[in-house]
């Protein structure tokens, strides 16, 4: 079974502004609401793509009632933790000349909500998939990530990891599955502009000799790189076609690699599943279909070679 977990979730309020001016009225002439979050994100894809997963993860307020039954809507499972404070957070995406995204920091979540995260946690059992994904509150320590995986060590259970700096940095000891930083998120955690696939996969190789297992490196617009456990290594383009909305296509990316992955455990197809799944969502203003994600797998031989 699949368990995804958004310690922060959100509505995202995607609008488009003809043209943007800072400090003045600006209005929209489209808008448009989905449940968002990273591990939201991925679960929904995976629904697109024929897998039940659940979601984990800690709603709050109006928004959080809303998210959960926009994700009942879709068919998508969800045992959330509803705290009692203050609001999911809204995050807004708007399109003008530019992508702007501003995301909100997001409730604070108790230390009682946690160990009812941890109680869930202790029922996951070997063979299980357990996706660690996105921002989490800053009321919260830096090392919630390490702390479950920490916790789970020894259980046999496949964690990903798609997070950003110390977050991501801390939990490679506990050797997750897969990590799926983007090459800006890896040139943070390296100090350096990394922006060469070269490079990209050497400083994969550091995340791996610091502990990931497979090391998948999204590049947006430029394509992806993935460092694999058993030593290989592989470069795709990223398939053409006229971008609708990059919001979660890196969470799409990791639903699409689980999905590709999970058929019969080769990492050729995982990546390739993988990328036209993350192009996929951004082709498309809404996150990818099953239909979008094999349509551009067909089409997009040549960026594979
Ligand atoms: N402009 C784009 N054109 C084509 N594919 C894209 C584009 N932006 C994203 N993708 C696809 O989605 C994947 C993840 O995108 P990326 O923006 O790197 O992730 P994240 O959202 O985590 O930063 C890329 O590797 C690529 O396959
Ligand atoms: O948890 P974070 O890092 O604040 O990110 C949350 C945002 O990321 C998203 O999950 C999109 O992520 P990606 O574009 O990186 O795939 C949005 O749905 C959400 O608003």
């Amino acid at each position: 079974m699949i368990y995804t977990v958004t310690f922060n979730p959100s509505l995202d309020y995607i609008i488009h502004v003809e043209k943007f001016r800072a400090g003045q009225i600006n209005r929209t002439d489209e808008e448009l609401i989905f449940p968002g979050g990273k591990g939201i994100n991925v679960s929904i894809v995976l629904k697109h793509l024929g897998i039940e997963s659940t979601a984990w993860g800690f709603v709050a307020g109006f928004t959080g009632k809303e998210i959960e039954k926009r994700l009942g809507d879709m068919g998508v499972r969800t045992d959330f933790i509803v705290s009692e404070n203050g609001l999911s957070r809204i995050n807004v995406k708007m399109h003008s000349d530019e992508e702007t995204e501003i995301n909100g920091r997001g409730p604070k979540i108790l230390d009682a909500d946690i160990r009812k995260l941890y109680e869930k946690l202790d029922g996951l059992k070997t063979g299980d998939v357990l996706i660690l994904s996105g921002s989490i509150p800053s009321s919260m320590p830096e090392t919630m990530y390490m702390d479950i995986m920490k916790h789970l060590q020894g259980r046999g259970i496949n964690i990903v990891v798609d997070a950003t700096r110390d977050l991501l940095v801390k939990v490679l000891p506990y050797h997750p599955f897969l990590i799926k930083p983007n090459n800006h998120e890896l040139s943070e955690i390296f100090g350096t502009e990394i922006t060469e696939k070269d490079d990209v996969l050497n400083y994969a190789g550091k995340m791996q000799e610091m502990g990931a297992r497979n090391v998948l490196v999204s590049m947006a617009g430029e394509g992806a790189v993935l460092l694999t456990e058993d030593g290989q290594s592989f470069r795709a383009e990223a398939p053409k076609g006229k971008v609708e909305n990059s919001v979660g296509a890196g969470d799409s990316m990791v639903a699409g690699f689980m999905y590709g992955y999970m058929q019969d455990h080769d990492y050729q197809k995982a990546f390739e599943y993988g990328v036209c799944t993350g192009s996929a969502s951004a082709f498309s203003k809404e996150l990818a279909t099953k239909t979008e994600v094999e349509a551009l797998l067909k089409n997009s031989r040549k960026c594979f070679e």
